[in-house]
């Protein structure tokens, strides 16, 4: 990533802005990367700025993380998050947690994203999410994030990408709920047509759906239709709102409103059912609707 590209990406209200040291950079440019990136940490972050500086190592196969490693968390600024590409087991989580015990001084605790992006991957997924759980306990790291890596995992198992994307589907599923099982967030993978914004959203508003919790992006045009797929809508909050409220009123009063009907604990709201499992999904939207403000 070039400085101008990383000048700009500093500018964006993103949540995380990656650095990448993998596979955006050129194998001939990989030095270069690690000297800019060593030199947009040491100047500090923006003022005012509260997006998560992370660097994306090269994956511990390549040979070539050590270096990044060694480059990034030395120099008195760290990045916040480490993003880890094609973790594949759980060793490759040991040999990351002995490297930060080595290289990191302080008492800092660095954010790990972890990539999946292989058959490998997914076939040990719970063994490396256990694995990255355990270690955070004794070193210092802490892991936030699983990613899907769709691009990386189609060239892995020869997949041909379809319109309908069919061929991720399982993975795609598979990684959102295990990052669920583990209280990680789940991010959503790329979308490398850049200048198609309809195919972006109907994309991101289906990872959101499948409760998906971001996705990369890797434009900034993408940026503001990302941010909004995952947003809830006007709608969905006055729906939230709507029934939150009248559920309280129902609990200080022990009056069922008269528009309630109270079928062995549920209600009828809006012409719908409603019972815990709704009233946890309204405050999941609250709650999304809190954080963005
Ligand atoms: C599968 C994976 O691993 S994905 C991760 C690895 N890949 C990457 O990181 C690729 C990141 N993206 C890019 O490099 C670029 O967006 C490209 C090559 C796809 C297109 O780049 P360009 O042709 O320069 O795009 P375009 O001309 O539309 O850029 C418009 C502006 O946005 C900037 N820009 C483009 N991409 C980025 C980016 N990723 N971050 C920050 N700024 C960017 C350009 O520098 C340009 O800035 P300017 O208006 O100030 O001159
Ligand atoms: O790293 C991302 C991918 O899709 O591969
Ligand atoms: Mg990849």
């Amino acid at each position: 990533m070039i400085l101008k590209k990383i000048t700009k990406a500093l500018t964006l209200d993103v949540d995380c802005v990656a650095l990448d040291c993998e596979d955006g950079v050129a194998i001939n440019r990989k030095e270069q990367a690690r000297a800019t990136i060593r030199g947009v940490l040491d100047k500090g972050r923006p003022d005012q700025s509260k997006t998560d500086l992370g660097v994306r190592v090269n994956s511990i196969d390549s040979g070539l993380c050590h270096s990044d490693l060694e480059s990034c968390l030395s120099g008195n600024n760290l990045p916040d998050t480490i993003l880890l590409p094609k973790v594949e087991s759980s060793e490759h989580l040991k040999w990351f947690a002995d490297e930060i015990s080595h290289l990191v001084k302080n008492d800092n605790k660095i954010n790990l994203i972890i990539f999946i992006e292989s058959a490998m991957a997914f076939v040990n997924l719970v063994d490396i999410c256990k694995s990255a759980v355990q270690l955070s306990k004794r070193f210092n790291f802490v892991p936030t994030t699983l990613v899907f890596g769709s691009d990386d995992f189609c060239a892995n198992i020869g997949a041909t990408r379809t319109s309908n994307s069919i061929e991720i589907l399982h993975a795609r599923q598979k990684l959102v709920l295990t990052a669920k099982a583990f209280n990680l967030q789940a991010i959503d993978m790329v979308y490398i047509q850049y200048k198609d914004l309809d195919g972006l959203k109907a994309q991101s508003e289906e990872g959101m759906r499948m409760g998906y919790t971001g996705k990369q992006v890797i434009h900034p045009g993408q940026v503001p239709v990302v941010q909004e797929a995952f947003l809830p809508t006007k709608t969905q909050i006055d729906w939230a709102q709507g029934l939150l409220r009248s559920f309280e009123e129902h609990q200080k009063t022990g009056k069922v409103p008269e528009k309630w009907l109270i079928i062995l604990g549920a209600f009828a709201y809006r012409g719908s059912m409603i019972d815990m499992p709704t009233m946890k999904q309204a405050q999941n939207i609250m709650k999304l609707a809190k954080l963005s403000k």
